[in-house]
């Protein structure tokens, strides 16, 4: 009885477990937010932003939300660290791609390596967001001028494909992804925006093809 009764507890009481994947250029802010995003639902604090240094390789959290656990990974944007990146793919539920709205400089570098992330084909179905950092700062663009900035570059990019191979190159998934792309503001460093895009991913793993997948 009592194994009948621990059984059907746990069952009651387990929680379904989906990784999150989260990527960008080195200095975006990616560790600043997962360590917010521990400090904002863990008990134990995530490291304050003066202690982070660049990563190399990944770092990892899990936060426990209703019926949930989100299992963050943080993978290093330096260049040579990027080459890591499609190794999670297989594997994720969702995509975080951080952008350092405040270097405008490094715009399109960023958007060069989104780009890449859109076209892989393992992360086809599985639900994706931008986020447009540092809104704390005075300089930095806007969830809607990072958005525009994106799709000119995108449209430059793909005139430019036009007059080199004289075709459309873009694939229709592609297309539709982009134009139902959520972009949100946070501010890795104070923290505003992050429980809005953590409810994103919340509801969106909800509704993830690849959950559905066998395992
Ligand atoms: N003003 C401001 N600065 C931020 C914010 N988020 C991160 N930073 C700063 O940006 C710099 C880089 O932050 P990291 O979190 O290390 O960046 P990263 O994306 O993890 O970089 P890599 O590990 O090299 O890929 C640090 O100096 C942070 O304090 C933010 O929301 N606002
Ligand atoms: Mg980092």
């Amino acid at each position: 009885m009592y194994h009948l009764l621990k059984g059907l507890h746990e069952y009651l009481t387990r929680k379904e477990e989906f990784s999150v994947i989260i990527l960008g250029l080195d200095g975006a802010g990616k560790t600043t937010l997962l360590e917010k995003i521990k400090t904002l639902y863990n008990d134990v604090p995530g490291l304050p932003a003066d202690k982070i240094a660049p990563t190399v390789g990944q770092n990892t959290g899990k936060i426990s939300l209703p019926s949930t656990i989100l299992q963050l990974w943080d993978l290093g944007g330096q260049k040579g660290i990027r080459s890591i990146w499609p190794r999670y793919y297989d594997d994720c539920h969702a995509v975080v791609y951080v952008v350092d709205a405040e270097d405008r400089e490094r715009l399109s570098e960023g958007w060069e390596v989104f780009d890449n992330v859109l076209s892989a084909p393992q992360i086809l179905g599985v639900p994706l967001l931008l986020l447009a950092n540092k809104q704390d700062s005075p300089q930095s663009l806007s969830v809607e001028e990072i958005r525009n900035d994106y799709e000119e570059w995108h449209q430059r990019k793909m005139e430019s494909a036009r007059r080199r191979y004289g075709e459309e190159m873009e694939l229709e998934h592609r297309r539709e992804r982009i134009a139902s792309l959520d972009v949100m503001g946070v501010s890795a460093l104070e923290g505003t925006g992050v429980r809005t895009a953590v409810d994103w991913i919340f509801i969106r793993v909800q509704n993830s093809i690849r959950r559905d997948e066998p395992l």
